[in-house]
């Protein structure tokens, strides 16, 4: 029962391929009534063959046997075939529609959480909910089958029998409803634990140069240890109720097959059942509670399947942001390209999980403006920048982009008009072509090789043997810092928005590279409004317009010449940033 509610839920979700899943049970029932038609075979062989000695009879019944036995194995081959491939295409039903569902969600859960969570909700889990309806789900169904034939071919052989085997199934099914409890708690705590595991390993991997660096390899092996440990106190008592459970169901069988060999016996003592009878009964026996027992022992995997539906319909329940969410009336408002004013903000709050990230904002940014946006670490600049973005909700206050309120505007709009500069650019695994293009998918070859230009990526380019097909392994571990910041400015080249974000994209790099990435910072910024928070001193003083933020809140805005007259926080970062110029340089 439990698997129909869990394939019942899990409905909305797939595509069902009925004419393949069709076929599949079909030559599942096929191979399954063929090997069930063999003790009927033999039974007829002892009795006629063996014991009335009709020799005649012996090919033609062996025959048909290697028959059966031929059909039954291609039977079972397009089966396992065919559930394996839908086993797949299920898995990726799932992924996608998490896939999709992620990419709708506040960028701050998905940090929140780390790699671990969603490896394991994208893997692990989606591939249990595969395993489920194309194999777990399979084999249910196949041993009720098996039972419910084995049953009524029992009751032909020997009513009483028959009617013994049916009262001993309510005792065999109950077996498992005695551990559900323990067995359901502990497949919980092994997918929490393996979820901890999961972003505990990615940590580990990317942590790789730390941990040598300081030679820490004992305290990753303590701190492995320690997680192992819940995992295999929970691994090991989960299957101890199973392995129980399955135990006690083999006992129970053995005692109803000792009965029917005792009542077997004395009735083929009486000359009321034939040996051949009593050899297909116990086989027919056999494969009515054996069945029993393989359900039971696909408890822990039902369960298994049922805690990893209940993570990804979790999941699937968190909330959009707010972007994702615009309902249809408001995306048809227009977006005037033409307003002067580009972004202000309101009074602008933005909390979340009870920490105040930004705390009565205000400020007005107009068309084609460089704004520059100053503060110790920690004022709130990068939680603005998201904000903008998107990826932050607003917990009270009016933003506004161009003419529309930020609550009616869609991802969509969002990405077409904003594009930002990290202060790392993430690449994926590719060419670098294929690294730039992502930018805007619709590009020319043409368009692809100007932005490259532009980017400064022209010599780095030329200098590769496949030049800018070259492979692009792991994030782009072969290039330097300033060489994937380039790539990722010759993808904003490529989108081509009318405002620009740059999160302090040169912060990671030396001056050397700093001075490339800048020149091509330089050919993206034209004709484009501009946000950017910067350590660099030319490039701040050269802004319209400087914010300074503290706490989450403008404390001081101008440009740099009225904020140097006011002598506050702007003026003491701009002194002590030049000392350090100048000690930088005496060394
Ligand atoms: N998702 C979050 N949950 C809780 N606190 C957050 C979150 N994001 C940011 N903060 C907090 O908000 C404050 C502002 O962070 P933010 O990264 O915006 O500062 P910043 O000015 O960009 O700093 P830096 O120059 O060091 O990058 C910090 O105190 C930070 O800890």
């Amino acid at each position: 029962m439990s698997g129909i509610r869990i394939f019942m839920r899990l409905t909305p979700l797939l595509h069902i391929r009925w004419g393949l899943t069709v076929a599949a049970y079909i030559c599942t029932f096929g191979s399954l009534v063929l090997n069930l038609v063999q003790p009927l075979l033999f039974s007829y062989l002892i009795d006629n063959v063996l014991i009335d000695k009709k020799t005649e009879l012996l090919v033609p019944t062996m025959t048909i046997m290697v028959g059966c036995a031929i059909a039954s194995v291609l039977f079972t081959l397009v089966r396992g075939g065919v559930f394996r491939y839908l086993g797949i295409r299920h898995t990726l039903d799932i992924r996608e529609t998490m896939l999709r569902h992620l990419r709708k969600i506040p960028m701050p859960e998905i940090e929140k959480h780390g790699p671990g969570k969603f490896t394991a909700l994208l893997g692990m889990d989606a591939a249990a909910m595969g395993n489920f309806v194309n194999h777990v789900l399979v084999e249910l169904v196949s041993q009720f089958v098996v039972m419910s034939v084995a049953i009524i071919f029992l009751l032909y052989v020997d009513v009483w029998l028959g009617l013994m085997a049916l009262v001993s199934i309510p005792l065999l099914l109950y077996i498992p409803i005695l551990f559900k409890r323990p067995i359901e708690r502990n497949v919980q705590i092994c997918r929490e634990h393996n979820e901890e595991i999961g972003t505990y390993l990615y940590e580990a991997i990317e942590g790789s140069r730390e941990i040598r660096s300081f030679g820490l390899e004992n305290w990753e092996n303590e701190r492995n240890r320690s997680l192992y440990i819940a995992l295999v106190r929970a691994s090991t008592r989960e299957t101890l109720f199973r392995v129980l459970s399955g135990q006690i169901g083999a006992f129970v069988i053995s005692m109803v097959m000792i009965l029917l060999y005792w009542f077997g016996t004395h009735q083929v003592l009486d000359g009321t059942m034939t040996i051949g009878m009593l050899v297909a009964s116990v086989t027919y026996l056999f494969n009515v509670l054996n069945p029993i027992n393989a359900i039971n022992s696909f408890y822990g995997e039902l369960k298994q399947s049922e805690v990893a539906l209940g993570r990804i319909e979790g999941f699937l329940e968190t909330p959009l942001e707010a972007a994702a969410t615009v309902d249809d009336l408001r995306r048809t408002l227009p977006f005037h390209q033409q307003s002067e004013i580009i972004l202000s903000c309101k009074d602008v709050h933005v909390s979340y999980e009870g920490v105040n990230i930004l705390q009565g904002l205000n400020l007005q940014i107009g068309r084609g403006q460089r704004i520059a946006f100053v503060g110790r670490s920690g004022s709130g600049k990068s939680s603005l920048f998201r904000t903008v973005m998107g990826f932050m909700q607003i917990t009270s206050g009016e933003m506004r982009l161009g003419s529309k309120a930020m609550e009616d505007i869609t991802r969509q709009e969002l990405n077409e008009h904003i594009s930002m500069v990290f202060q790392e650019t993430h690449l994926f695994r590719g060419t670098i072509y294929e690294n730039i293009i992502i930018g805007n998918l619709s590009a020319t070859a043409d368009e692809v090789n100007e932005a490259v230009r532009l980017a400064n990526l022209g010599d780095l380019i030329d200098s590769l043997p496949d030049g800018i097909q070259t492979f692009i392994d792991h994030k782009g571990f072969q290039l330097s810092g300033g060489q994937r910041q380039r790539i990722g400015i010759a993808r904003v080249l490529l989108r081509k928005p009318s405002v620009l974000i740059l999160d302090e994209p040169t912060s990671a790099l030396d001056r050397l590279s700093e001075e490339e990435v800048l020149v091509a910072l330089k050919n993206l910024m034209r004709g484009k409004t501009t946000l950017m928070a910067t350590h660099r001193l030319e490039t701040i003083k050269e802004a319209d317009l400087i914010y300074v933020l503290d706490k989450g809140r403008v404390v001081e805005a101008g440009n740099h010449a009225s904020l140097m007259e006011q002598s506050g926080i702007y003026y003491s970062m701009i002194i002590n940033s030049e000392m350090e110029e100048k000690e930088i340089v005496a060394v």
